[in-house]
C-alpha cells in the first residue's frame, strides 16, 4: 500500500516504513528522504525495535554509514561490529532504535574516504589523512538524527557511543541524552592503530589497546562462524 510522504521539515520527509526481520529480531525500518543542500536525495534509515513512541531512556545508536566495513567486511575500522552490537543491544533491551545516517567517511563521502585510506596506507593516521586532503577531521551533522528521534516520539535516550562529541552534538540539537553506553569492539591487527588514534586524537572513550597478533587475520579470514563482538558481550 502506498502511503503519501509526511513532511518533517521542508527538506526532510518520512517516505516509507516496513517490518524488517533481522538476525537480531524484527525491527521496523523507516526511511527518511533528505533533500537539503549537498544531502540531496539521501535516504536515511531508522531501525526501530518495540514501541518507542513516548519512551524515555531507551538505547539508541546514531550510526554513520561505512560501506567498506558494513558491505565489504573491511577490517580497517570497527563500524560493522558496532552496528551489529547496537542492533543486538536494542533488541535485548526490548525497545530502542538505530538511526543510520548516510554520511559516509565521517561526512566526507566515499571518494574522499578512499583517498584518505590511500594516505593511511602511506603511513598517515585517520586524522592527518583528512587534513592532508584539506578536509575537516569530522564533517558530520546530527540534525537529521534529532529530527528523526522527535518524529518517532522518543523522549530521552541512552546513546550507544564512545564519542562524547556525538553526545554533545545531539544535546545541542535538543535530544535528551540521559546516559552514554560504550560500544567497545576488540581490535584486529588492521584496526588497532585506528582505534588508538580515535582514543588519542578524537577523544573517544576507548581503552588503551595492545596490538593483537597478526595471526588473528588468518582466523578472521577462515572462520566464518566467528561470533560477532555483540555475541561475545
Ligand atoms: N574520513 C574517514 N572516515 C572514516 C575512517 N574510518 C571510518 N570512517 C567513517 O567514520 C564514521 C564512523 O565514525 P567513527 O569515528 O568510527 O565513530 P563515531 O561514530 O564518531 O563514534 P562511535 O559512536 O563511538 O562509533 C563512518 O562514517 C565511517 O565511514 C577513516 O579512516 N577516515
Ligand atoms: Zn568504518
Amino acid at each position: 500500500m502506498h502511503v503519501p510522504a509526511r513532511v518533517i521539515r521542508p527538506q526532510l520527509h518520512w517516505v516509507a516504513s516496513s517490518p524488517l526481520p533481522t538476525r537480531h529480531g524484527e525491527f521496523t525500518a523507516h526511511v527518511f528522504l533528505d533533500q537539503a543542500g549537498e544531502g540531496t536525495g539521501k535516504e536515511h534509515l531508522a531501525l526501530v525495535f518495540g514501541d518507542v513512541d513516548g519512551a524515555k531512556a531507551i538505547p539508541v545508536r546514531v550510526h554513520s554509514e561505512c560501506m567498506t566495513s558494513e558491505v565489504f567486511g573491511s577490517l580497517k575500522c570497527d563500524c560493522k561490529e558496532q552496528l551489529d552490537y547496537a542492533m543486538a543491544e536494542v533488541a535485548r533491551a526490548g525497545r530502542g532504535a538505530v538511526v543510520y545516517l548516510r554520511q559516509e567517511g565521517r561526512g566526507i563521502g566515499l571518494t574522499n574516504k578512499i583517498r584518505a585510506y590511500d594516505l593511511q596506507a602511506r603511513g598517515h593516521d585517520t586524522v592527518d589523512a583528512n587534513r592532508l586532503l584539506g578536509l575537516p577531521d569530522d564533517a558530520r551533522k546530527y540534525d537529521i538524527a534529532a529530527d528523526i528521534l522527535e518524529f518517532l516520539g522518543v523522549r530521552s535516550i541512552h546513546l550507544l557511543t564512545n564519542n562524547p562529541e556525538k553526545v554533545e552534538a545531539l544535546r545541542s540539537l535538543g535530544v535528551e541524552v540521559v546516559g552514554r553506553q560504550p560500544v567497545i569492539i576488540a581490535p584486529n591487527p588492521y584496526s588497532a592503530g585506528y582505534l588508538d588514534t580515535k582514543r588519542r586524537r578524537m577523544a573517544h572513550k576507548l581503552p588503551r589497546l595492545s596490538t593483537p597478533s597478526l595471526s588473528l587475520v588468518d582466523t578472521l579470514a577462515v572462520d566464518e562462524s566467528r561470533p560477532s563482538a555483540g555475541d561475545a558481550e
